[in-house]
């Protein structure tokens, strides 16, 4: 059965990249089903007003909890998960769109202005499981970027969506490490070789030397990921070098 994903914003033309390429192709396919729903079908006036301004003073508009009841009222089941992208959400990582690629049905909450009123989120969470989830530590206009990043790294995990059935088993992050250097021909290029090992076709040596890539560029680039690394007495040896 196809996973399910909808996503309510108030930009629907900005979703439109998930209709091409690859989940383009896998939505055809029924490997995947993505609906995009306008929020203001749910308003109530005849400007179709989605924002009011925030009690208690302050900056910016805050988005009406009314607008986004009724909508999430007929987007939701009860068995769906709702995603909200949010700054002031829990890290998204690999682990996250591991555990969602499980589920059947996502729905995807996409704010703007200041953000959603929060009853929005505590009224929702009295019927299904809710998951305010951030991409990053920066702040962006609306969620609807953040759903893209989110249904690529999820849909990309289900069966049949990517092409080479291996493609996402040695993911960066797939054994805690930062992938190494990739390399293709031509051998030389603009006075740059290939690493000789990887010519050498011995491939006990490539793996070793790929492993010793990984480590080395996580401890440079990303260390604190070493610590939840699996990491035998080779790797803490050459990490001591
Ligand atoms: C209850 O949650 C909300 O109201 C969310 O409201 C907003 C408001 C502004 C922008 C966004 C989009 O998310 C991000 O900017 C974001 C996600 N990850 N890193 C940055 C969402």
């Amino acid at each position: 059965p196809p996973a399910r994903f909808d996503i309510v914003t108030i930009f629907p033309e900005y979703l439109e990249p998930l209709r091409a390429s690859l989940l383009g192709k896998a939505s055809a396919r029924g490997l995947v089903e993505i609906r995009v729903h306008n929020l203001r079908e749910w308003t109530h006036d005849v400007h179709r007003t989605v924002d009011d301004a925030p009690y208690g003073g302050g900056p910016g508009m805050v988005m009406k909890p009314d607008v986004w009841g009724a909508a999430l009222d007929d987007v939701c089941p009860g068995g769906a998960l709702l995603v909200v992208p949010s700054p002031a959400g829990r890290p998204f990582s690999q682990a996250t769109a591991q555990r969602w690629a499980k589920e059947r049905h996502l729905v995807f909450a996409c704010g703007r202005y200041e953000g959603i009123d929060q009853r929005v989120i505590d009224d929702a969470a009295r019927r299904m499981r809710v998951e305010e989830v951030s991409i990053g530590d920066y702040v962006l206009i609306g969620g609807e970027v953040a759903t893209m990043v989110m249904i690529e790294s999820v849909a990309r995990l289900r069966p049949g969506v990517l092409g080479n059935a291996h493609s996402h088993q040695d993911d960066s992050f797939s054994d805690g490490l930062l992938e190494g250097p990739s390399y293709t021909r031509p051998h030389s290029w603009r006075g740059l070789d290939v690493p000789e090992v990887l010519l050498s076709g011995d491939h006990m040596r490539v793996d070793r030397w790929r492993r010793e890539q990984s480590l080395l560029r996580t401890a440079a680039r990303r260390p604190e990921l070493l610590e939840s690394a699996e990491l035998g007495p080779a790797d803490h040896a050459l990490l001591a070098e």
